[in-house]
């Protein structure tokens, strides 16, 4: 049953757990804005195309629980898979219009990741209905995918993207970085040092010249494979090939030994 609300705003924060700082700084921001902070944890299947992936997701619930607690975060929503998806593991039906994005970069490199990250955002609308959401610009493409469905479904609610929370190296906190061997570890940091290379040179370069900086920054690191880096317009994520495009973001992915990341810088 949603939340009764009285006076008091709502806000939710959706994750899948294996909570990091990046996730506390969404609380803290919504503490910011909001009377009442939910938190919800669940490990969505339906937006996992590997399902290795899935399998290894870390789910340290106490740790998390303890976490939240200790942030002051006044609600933890934690339904079950029963209670998400009733006729798991049979598909629910959904499909909605994302817009051409929904099949760019990650969408081309998971295929129908965004159709089960709206459905089960959706679901998480309808159980906690916040007055306000937020979601990290870490995962610059869903909080667009989100925007769209907000709009297909015209919710009355305010979605917020908050900065990337980074380690004091560069590295962008991301639960699945629990993942990394030491050397991946090392390894990793190209993904940041590439994309701060592009933001520090960008208007020194052409788009061809940064993006083969870039990617070659990249390739020339052991034990990471790239997906993409891109240089792209912020509404549209198409890649952009001059500098005429008043709001252009690069982004990246790439599997870093068997952990696939990805990270993003706004330009
Ligand atoms: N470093 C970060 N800074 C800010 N927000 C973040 C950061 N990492 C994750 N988030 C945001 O937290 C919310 C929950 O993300 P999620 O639980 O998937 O964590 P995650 O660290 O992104 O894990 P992973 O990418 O490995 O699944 C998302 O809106 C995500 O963008
Ligand atoms: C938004 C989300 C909680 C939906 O499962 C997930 O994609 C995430 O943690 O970014
Ligand atoms: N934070 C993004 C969720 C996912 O990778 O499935």
């Amino acid at each position: 049953m949603p939340l009764k609300k009285g006076k008091s705003k709502v806000a939710l924060v959706p994750t899948m757990g294996a909570l990091h700082k990046g996730h506390l700084s969404l609380i803290k921001i919504a503490q910011q804005e909001a009377e009442i902070v939910v938190c919800s944890i669940f490990v969505n299947p339906t937006q996992f195309t590997d399902p290795k992936d899935l399998e290894k997701y870390p789910r340290p619930l106490e740790h998390d629980i303890k976490m939240l607690n200790d942030a002051g975060c006044n609600i933890v929503f934690m339904p079950t898979v029963k209670e998400m998806y009733p006729l798991f593991p049979k598909p629910e039906k959904w499909h909605i219009d994302l817009g051409p994005a929904e099949f760019l970069l990650e969408g081309e490199f998971r295929k129908g990741h965004y159709q089960g990250v709206t459905q089960i955002v959706k679901k998480l609308f309808d159980a906690v209905n916040p007055d306000i959401a937020f979601f990290g610009q870490k995962d610059f493409q869903q909080v667009l995918m989100i925007k769209n469905m907000v709009n297909v479904f015209d919710l009355p609610l305010e979605i917020i993207s908050c900065p990337i929370i980074r380690e004091e190296d560069g590295l962008a906190m991301s639960s699945r970085n629990i993942h990394l061997s030491a050397t991946d570890r090392k390894n990793a940091l190209v993904l940041n040092k590439a994309l701060t290379y592009t933001k520090d040179h960008f208007n020194k370069l052409s788009i061809s010249e940064l993006l083969s900086h870039a990617k070659a920054m990249i390739n020339n690191t052991p034990g990471v494979e790239l997906d993409y880096f891109t240089i792209a317009d912020e509404s549209t994520l198409l890649p952009i090939t001059n500098k005429d495009v008043k709001n252009s973001v690069a982004l990246v992915a790439a599997k870093v030994g068997d952990t696939r990341l990805i990270d993003n810088m706004l330009l």
